[in-house]
């Protein structure tokens, strides 16, 4: 009943919003007057483009937000004719991965289906990522590859889904300027305009880094280039982040209004039919370790758990197997290094193969690949890639290497002078030799950068920005080292479970925060 309704609306809605679409009265859109933001002259950043238009599906009173109070009541039956959705407990089967949906993840994919633009949020290990990368294959086959633009504000996440940076996509430089500005510079580009006009859906993942000041000024250049009074321009938003994590940089650090978090921007609430918050963890089973990482994530850690975490110290020096998190890369670098040497072995370099033009390069280079990876018998290292899901394989996956093995192949030639492919005996047991693997800097359908390398990197230690999104059995941090929102809560929560936690300060529970405009939100939306 509760789901007839939902698609009632939404037909509702697609009908309505389609027969209201008016086209603006301008060809060139952006030095009319009529077009114009309303931007203040005063301070142009500050005040962001109103939004021309009322789009019905979007008041808050008929926009389904999803939440686990009724995700457990709807009982999706998959409306739609396409082939791979028809089975109700598979939506789609990827090559590799089978995968057993939750509603709430159905509904997304339903959504995706009717064509609407959805927000997918939800805690750490709820299988955000997961969902958005089927997505984007759902996306890519309703539209095409070439239609469809997969986004992060960060080069690793965005090298991690094959996509590219917001930034690089929108054409926008640092996007420091007003609106205004932008448009004009991104109308001085022929390829972004094209980019802009032609697509049919933008994927933005880790949207918790995304300000919102760019998100609005984002949208009113789609808006405006593609001539289609319907918020971003009538592209379908796929968007998906948790906003307790890691914020973006500037946070805190102005004392202006400025939309610091996009749910804050003017755009944000038209541009969605759907808000979805995954209530379900994955990557956690111990309940009281899931009760315990709620509590940090939003800042209210109770004595109980508090008194839990400081049991985790360790005044010892942790065994290597164990992954070291830091705040700050420097130490990461110092750990890798020292360890490595302390070996003693002879390393085998592998320097990585890489195709494609400077800005490009430069987003790869910011990924998770390693420009220059030196191995050697004994070296532990973290897999970047998922291999086998069912046999935990996956990205994140620890393990050591065990030996090399000459390889008759041409890619390996390319990255390493020996042609040698390392064997990693995984933390799970098994024994792998790991080949090649190519990341892609795709835009659209267009690879305009590739790197070829090994999809490894040494994980003695490794920094808390770039665990994002990575699940570790055994972690050991410093915590009194963390700095800013949401740090304490991203290291913890790649954790399956609190045996594998181990620290060597005491917690000062001060800086376990979570941004109070976050909570409100949160508390409004999802709870
Ligand atoms: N529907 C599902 N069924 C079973 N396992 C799932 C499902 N969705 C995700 N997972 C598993 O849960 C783990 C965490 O998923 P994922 O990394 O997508 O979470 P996330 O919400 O993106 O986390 P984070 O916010 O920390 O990046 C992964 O190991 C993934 O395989």
């Amino acid at each position: 009943m509760l789901l007839q309704l939902k698609f009632g609306i939404a037909s509702f809605v697609r009908n309505y919003s389609t027969k209201v679409s008016p086209k603006l009265p301008f060809k060139k859109p952006q030095i009319t007057n009529a077009t114009k933001p309303r931007i203040s002259e005063s301070n142009s950043t500050k005040v962001s483009p109103k939004l021309p238009f009322k789009n019905p599906q979007i008041t808050n009173a008929s926009k389904p937000r999803i939440s686990e109070s009724n995700s457990t009541k709807v009982s999706p039956k998959l409306p739609f004719k396409n082939p791979q959705i028809t089975n109700a407990s598979k939506p789609i089967i990827s090559e590799s991965i089978e995968m057993q949906w939750t509603d709430q993840q159905l509904q997304v994919f339903e959504a995706i289906e009717r064509r609407q633009s959805v927000f997918v949020t939800g805690s750490a290990g709820t299988g955000k990522t997961m969902l958005v990368q089927e997505l984007i294959k759902l996306l890519r086959k309703i539209y095409g590859k070439r239609n469809v633009s997969v986004t992060a504000p960060t080069g690793v996440v965005a090298c991690a889904l094959g996509g590219q940076t917001l930034h690089s996509f929108a054409g926008v430089g640092l996007a420091e300027a007003d609106a205004e500005t932008l448009l004009s510079r991104v109308l001085d580009n022929r390829t972004v305009i094209k980019r802009w006009k032609t697509i049919k859906a933008l994927v933005i993942d880790e949207i918790s880094m995304v300000e919102g000041e760019l998100f609005d000024k984002l949208e009113y250049i789609a808006r405006t280039i593609r001539e289609i009074d319907e918020p971003w321009g009538g592209i379908q938003l796929v968007v998906s982040g948790d906003f307790l994590q890691l914020p973006p940089v500037n946070v805190g650090k102005s004392s202006d209004n400025r939309k610091e978090f996009a749910f804050e921007a003017d755009s944000w609430d038209s541009s969605f039919q759907l808000e979805v918050g995954l209530k379900t963890v994955f990557r956690q089973s111990d309940p009281e370790l899931i009760k315990l990482l709620q509590g940090i994530r939003t800042g209210e850690l109770d004595a109980e758990g508090l008194e839990l975490l400081q049991q985790r110290r360790c005044f010892e020096e942790p065994d290597e197997t164990v992954v070291r998190l830091f705040p700050r890369i420097a130490d990461v670098n110092r750990v890798n290094d020292m360890r490595l040497k302390g070996l003693g072995e002879e390393t085998i370099v592998y320097e990585a193969f890489d195709k494609g033009d400077k800005p490009w390069i430069d987003q790869l280079n910011r990924g998770m690949a390693p420009t220059k990876l030196q191995l050697c018998v004994g070296a532990r290292v973290m897999l970047l890639q998922n291999l086998n899901v069912k046999g935990r394989l996956v990205n994140g996956a620890t393990g050591t290497i065990i030996g090399f093995k000459k390889s008759c192949k041409s890619d390996i030639a390319k990255i390493c002078e020996h042609k040698l492919l390392p064997i990693v005996k995984f933390d799970s047991g098994c024994d792998k030799e790991i080949g090649t693997h190519t990341w892609s800097v795709m835009v659209g359908d267009r690879a305009r950068a590739t790197r070829l390398q090994l999809p490894l990197m040494l994980a003695w230690a490794m920094s808390i920005h770039k665990s994002q999104g990575v699940t570790l059995d055994r972690l050991h941090t410093n915590l009194s080292q963390a700095f800013g929102y949401g740090m304490i809560y991203v290291a913890l929560s790649r954790l399956r479970s609190l045996d594998g936690l181990s620290f060597s300060s005491a917690l000062n529970p001060s800086k376990i925060m979570a941004h109070p405009k976050v909570l409100e939100y949160y508390r409004n939306h999802f709870l």
